[in-house]
């Protein structure tokens, strides 16, 4: 049984103030049981608005480590890079923010186990895992293609592989490194924020097939322990 909240705003401003306040309480709480917080946050173009309000509390962003659920094999100064986006935001409050790709990656595989090798070394599990959502129902770059198996079903103990989607998506043609399900779902809280009707539909939809859902999100909500907190609003 999948255990949701849906939280729904009036517009996409509204929901930035609500999900950076719930992240920034995500966040406190961590550092004060364990006086260190580890996030990892999603790539895109929606969560910047989110990412901006978050960035403007008042945190000890100096204790704080945030990793990309997901990134594009792409230098990091590429507008399609995940970490790039991320460090604009974070690196100037003091945060540490972790890329899980090299630049010189030249085979994704490759670069997948030297993701997981780098994320072995973190202090785990995350406090949070925030995921963004497709309209073909990807999260963090869990894609259909030759590695969707694998992303889901691979050893509990791999934190990241490299993936080649398959078909590409449009805005963003390129292989990837992602966190696992297993890494995914580790995570001591699980937050979904993405916008518009047919995303909604999309998870919607997932959450009723259960594990029969034949999206990457369907088959990592499947399988959540915790009670998973959906943000979401019309505006786009
Ligand atoms: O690198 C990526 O592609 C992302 O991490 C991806 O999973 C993203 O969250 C969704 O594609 C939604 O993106 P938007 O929120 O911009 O629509």
């Amino acid at each position: 049984m999948i255990e949701v909240e849906w939280w729904e705003y009036d517009d996409a401003a509204e929901m930035a103030e609500a999900v950076a306040g719930d992240i920034g309480f995500i966040i406190e709480s961590a550092l004060d049981a364990r006086g260190q917080a580890l996030i990892a946050l999603p790539g895109g173009k929606s969560p910047v608005p989110i990412f901006e309000k978050l960035a403007a509390a008042k945190i000890k962003w100096k204790h704080v480590t945030i990793i990309p659920t997901d990134d594009r094999l792409v230098p990091v100064d590429s507008p399609m890079s995940n970490v790039g986006m991320i460090a604009r935001q974070f690196l100037p409050k003091g945060a540490r923010v972790l890329p899980i790709t090299a630049e010189a990656a030249a085979d994704y595989r490759a670069a997948g186990k030297a993701a997981d090798a780098r994320l072995a070394d973190l202090q785990w599990p995350p406090d949070l895992v925030w995921l963004g959502v497709g309209e073909d129902g990807h999260a963090a770059s869990i894609f259909p293609g030759p590695d969707l198996e694998e992303a889901l079903e691979g050893p509990k103990t791999r934190r990241a592989l490299g993936v080649m989607p398959d078909p590409m998506p449009a805005d963003a043609p390129v292989p990837r490194v992602t966190l696992s399900r297993a890494a995914i779902l580790s995570a001591r809280t699980l937050t979904l924020a993405f916008s518009g009707d047919a995303k909604r539909a999309v998870v919607e939809q997932a959450i009723k097939d259960g594990p029969l859902s034949n999206t990457p999100i369907g088959r990592i909500l499947a399988e959540t322990e915790v009670p998973i907190d959906i943000h979401w609003c019309a505006e786009e």
